[in-house]
C-alpha cells in the first residue's frame, strides 16, 4: 500500500520531519512511501496512494501560504483518500495545532477522510497530527515516527481487505 508524504519546506525542518514520517510508516509491512515537496510531485505515486500526509511550517499561527496555494490549485483527486497532517513551528505555542486544524479543514473540503489516531492508542497522543519545534527534539521525533506507524497500521486494516 502506498502512502504519499507531501510537504512545503523553506529551511528544511518540515522536510526532515517528512522523512521521519516515511521511516515510521515503513515500519509497517508492505507500506511504500514517497516524500514529495509541493514543487516536485510524482502524480502517479500520488494517485496510487491511499493515504496522504501533508506537512507544513507554521506561518502566522496557521499553515503556510505556499501549501494553501498548492492545495487551492491542486487538480489531483484527493477525495476518498485518508488525509493526515504534521506541522513544524519555531516556538512552543507558535500555532502549529491551529496550522494543522486549518489544513485539515481544507482536506475535508476536498473530500478526504481526516485521520490523526488522536488519543485512541494512548500515549503519545497526536490530537490533530504530529508537531515538531524546528525539526524536532528527540522526543518529538519519536512521536512523529509512532504517529506515522500507527496511521500506516490502521490504514492497512482499512484498505487491505
Ligand atoms: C513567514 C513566517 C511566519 C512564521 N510564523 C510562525 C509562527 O506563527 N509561529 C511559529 O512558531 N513559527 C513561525 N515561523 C517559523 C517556522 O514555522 C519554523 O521555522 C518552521 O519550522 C520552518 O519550516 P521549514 O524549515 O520547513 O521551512 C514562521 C516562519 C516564517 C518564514
Amino acid at each position: 500500500m502506498k502512502i504519499a508524504i507531501i510537504y512545503h519546506s523553506e529551511t528544511k525542518n518540515t522536510e526532515k520531519v517528512a522523512r521521519i514520517v516515511a521511516k515510521g510508516a515503513e515500519k509497517v509491512e508492505s507500506i511504500e512511501t514517497k516524500c514529495m515537496s509541493i514543487d516536485n510531485i510524482d502524480e502517479t505515486f500520488f494517485e496510487e496512494s491511499k493515504v496522504v500526509f501533508f506537512g507544513t511550517p507554521t506561518y502566522g499561527g496557521s499553515y503556510s501560504w505556499q501549501m494553501k496555494k498548492w492545495l487551492d490549485e491542486c487538480k489531483l483527486k484527493l477525495a476518498g483518500k485518508v488525509g493526515c497532517v504534521f506541522a513544524t513551528e519555531r516556538y512552543l505555542g507558535g500555532g502549529a495545532d491551529n496550522a494543522e486544524l486549518a489544513l485539515i479543514s481544507q482536506l475535508l473540503v476536498r473530500g478526504m477522510f481526516a485521520y490523526s489516531v488522536g488519543a485512541s492508542e494512548g500515549d503519545p497522543y497526536t490530537h490533530f497530527g504530529a508537531v515538531c519545534i524546528n525539526d524536532g527534539t528527540k522526543e518529538q521525533k519519536e512521536r512523529v515516527e509512532i504517529f506515522a506507524e500507527r496511521v500506516a497500521k490502521n490504514a492497512k486494516k482499512l484498505f487491505d481487505k
